[in-house]
């Protein structure tokens, strides 16, 4: 069985993928300093809690956080034998090659969204993810990464007013009914919220004008419905769109790279 692990720059996800369907997800925070150990004695209680103790053969990791890569084939090296494809390197094929400016390294996240969604909807495709940072994938007719954009993520940039501005206080994001805010904690969530709603939907008709064929807009990411809420912003969501993309990008490797 194969354990899929998406690490991003604030959240780390581990699923076991059973050829058909995810037995499980499990979330942690993402530390570079965590050890081997450290992952297993987590992963392993939470699996016996969730009573799938499982045998995993195989194990990928997308990392947009290169340090952590070396633990996590520690990990996956001590206690499963087995070699991790890590998507980015030389060795992990991909369905596609990126289109970019020579020496430009992708981030892993937005190569397995694209392929994941590419696999889902078929190509000419924008791929919006609400993590740590909104980014924003363009997905070609035949399923290759050919660039995007990147946008401060919206915790973050609620964050930054919180730790800039000492009269402003933390806020969740949330949708607030009005736009002009009556107090301090409306304020914010409505300057981020429907800043956010005209920044997508400025960007996806930018990138559409400037591709000029017309293109379906994927969004995924915990925050994906919150916006999806308030405008006709999105064609599809998916959820799960970056671990079905580790799925498509392992069977891959496995039906055509050396692995
Ligand atoms: N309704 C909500 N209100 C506030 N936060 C939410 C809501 N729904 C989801 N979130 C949070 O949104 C974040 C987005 O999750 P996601 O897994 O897409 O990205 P991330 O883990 O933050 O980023 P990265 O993958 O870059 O580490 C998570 O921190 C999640 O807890
Ligand atoms: C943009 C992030 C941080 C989004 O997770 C990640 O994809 C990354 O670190 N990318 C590297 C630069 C790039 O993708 O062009
Ligand atoms: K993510």
């Amino acid at each position: 069985m194969l354990l899929a692990i998406d690490c991003g720059n604030t959240n780390t996800v581990f699923s076991i993928w059973d050829g058909e369907k995810f037995l499980c997800t499990l979330r942690t925070s993402t530390h570079h300093a965590r050890t081997a150990d450290a992952y297993f004695t987590w992963y392993s209680t939470l699996v016996k809690h969730y009573g799938i103790e499982v045998d995993i053969t195989d194990v990928i990791i997308s990392s947009t956080v290169p340090r952590v890569v070396f633990n996590l084939r520690v990990f996956a090296d001590r206690f499963f034998g087995c070699r991790p494809l890590v998507v980015g390197k030389p060795d992990c094929l991909l369905p596609a090659n990126p289109r970019v400016d020579e020496g430009t390294q992708v981030g892993p996240d937005r190569l397995v969204n694209t392929a994941g969604a590419f696999d889902r909807f078929g190509g000419d495709l924008v791929v919006v993810d609400f993590g740590t940072a909104t980014t924003f994938d363009v997905v070609a007719h035949d399923g290759a990464y050919v660039g995007g954009v990147i946008a401060p993520g919206v915790n973050l940039s609620l964050e930054a007013l919180h730790l800039a501005a000492a009269a402003l206080p933390h806020v969740d994001i949330s949708k607030p009914q009005k736009v002009i805010g009556t107090h301090t904690v409306e304020c914010i969530q409505s300057g981020v919220f429907w800043g956010y709603v005209g920044l997508v939907r400025e960007i996806c008709e930018r990138i559409k004008a400037e591709a000029g064929v017309p293109m379906k807009v994927i969004s995924t990411g915990g925050l994906a419905p919150l916006f999806q809420q308030a405008a006709d912003l999105f064609d599809e969501f998916e959820d799960d769109l970056t671990m079905h993309g580790l799925t498509v990008i392992h069977r891959y490797n496995k039906e055509n790279g050396s692995t």
